[in-house]
């Protein structure tokens, strides 16, 4: 069991600091491509010059046949979090002058939708990588929870920022002030899941709610992931007139008068995404 965790987040041998190993999921709709699927199996080591996960989602922007992208775990952990052994005798100037956590943010920054789908720990940064995710999804051996307290840090990444947005002050607070873990059910009771499966059944239905996403226009959900982000950002106000204007320009695309044709010849829709 040690081995695996070891596997996933220690695997490399550079001073600096790697953040657990995770697989990452990008698919097309099948109904452009024969096999839905295509799997990236990533390596990312912070601190060095490589950017796997970056460099993915750049790849899977750019792709025009892919509708959504999955982050998964492998074994025991979705993520363990950064590697402490490797972050344990990094100074003040090596990790505000590296900017070290700043390429993660890509995951965030991507304009297709990203789905975590939590396998087991996502702690610390493997937590707040997951709520980088548009839609998470746990299985029922996931374990959340922002453990820096008890390595006389805080989290660094989203953790006390995001976390309070989905399940509300007093929790956040509490799992990051006391480093406690939240099992899966607990977390789809604060709201941090969208829900929770058998372990086995995970990625089927992970590649269900993303084959369906990727069904859809492209750029319509691209505009309604904008929308909904927004809501964090601004205030209702704001928020409304800005969906309000998206609403208005997605009148400009073929795929909404597609949409709405189908609907009124009772047929499927088939999207171009123009
Ligand atoms: C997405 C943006 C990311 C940017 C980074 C943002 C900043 C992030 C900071 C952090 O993430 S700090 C780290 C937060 N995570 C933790 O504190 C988790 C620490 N691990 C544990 O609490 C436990 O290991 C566990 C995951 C709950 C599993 O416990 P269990 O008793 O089942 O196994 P262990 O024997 O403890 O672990 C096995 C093996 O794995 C090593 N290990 C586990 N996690 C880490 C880790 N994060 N870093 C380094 N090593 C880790 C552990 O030491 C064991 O190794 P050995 O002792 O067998 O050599």
């Amino acid at each position: 069991m040690a081995g695996i965790l070891r596997k996933l987040s220690c695997s490399a041998s550079t001073p600096l600091i790697s953040l657990a190993r995770v697989n990452l999921k990008g698919f097309a709709s099948a109904a452009t491509q024969g096999s839905p699927v295509r799997e990236y199996v990533l390596t990312e080591r912070i601190g060095e010059k490589k950017n796997d996960l970056g460099d993915a989602v750049n790849e899977f922007e750019l792709d025009p046949n892919i509708g959504a992208l999955i982050i998964t775990g492998e074994g025991r952990a979705f993520a363990a979090g950064a590697d402490i052994k490797e972050m344990q005798n990094l100074s003040f100037s090596q990790v505000f002058g590296g900017g070290f956590l700043s390429h993660w943010l890509r995951v965030t920054q991507c304009r297709k939708p990203v789905i975590a789908a939590v396998n087991g720990f996502a702690l610390g940064g493997g937590c707040e990588l997951a709520m980088m995710c548009d839609i998470i999804l746990a299985s029922d051996k996931a374990k959340f929870g922002q453990p820096e307290i008890l390595l006389g840090t805080i989290p660094g990444a989203g953790g006390t920022q995001r976390l309070i947005r989905s399940v509300g002050k007093s929790k956040a607070m509490e799992l990051c002030l006391t480093g406690n873990q939240i099992d899966a059910y607990e977390a789809e009771k604060y709201g941090l899941v969208s829900g929770v499966v058998p372990a086995d059944q995970l990625l089927p239905k992970t590649l269900e709610i993303a084959e369906k996403i990727a069904a859809q226009s492209k750029i319509i959900v691209a505009m309604c992931k904008e929308a909904v982000n927004k809501a964090n950002e601004m205030t209702l106000q704001e928020g409304l007139n800005f969906e309000r204007r998206l609403f208005h320009s997605s009148f400009a695309t073929e795929d909404r008068k597609e949409g709405m044709s189908a609907f009124v010849e009772k047929r499927p829709p088939n999207f171009e995404d123009k």
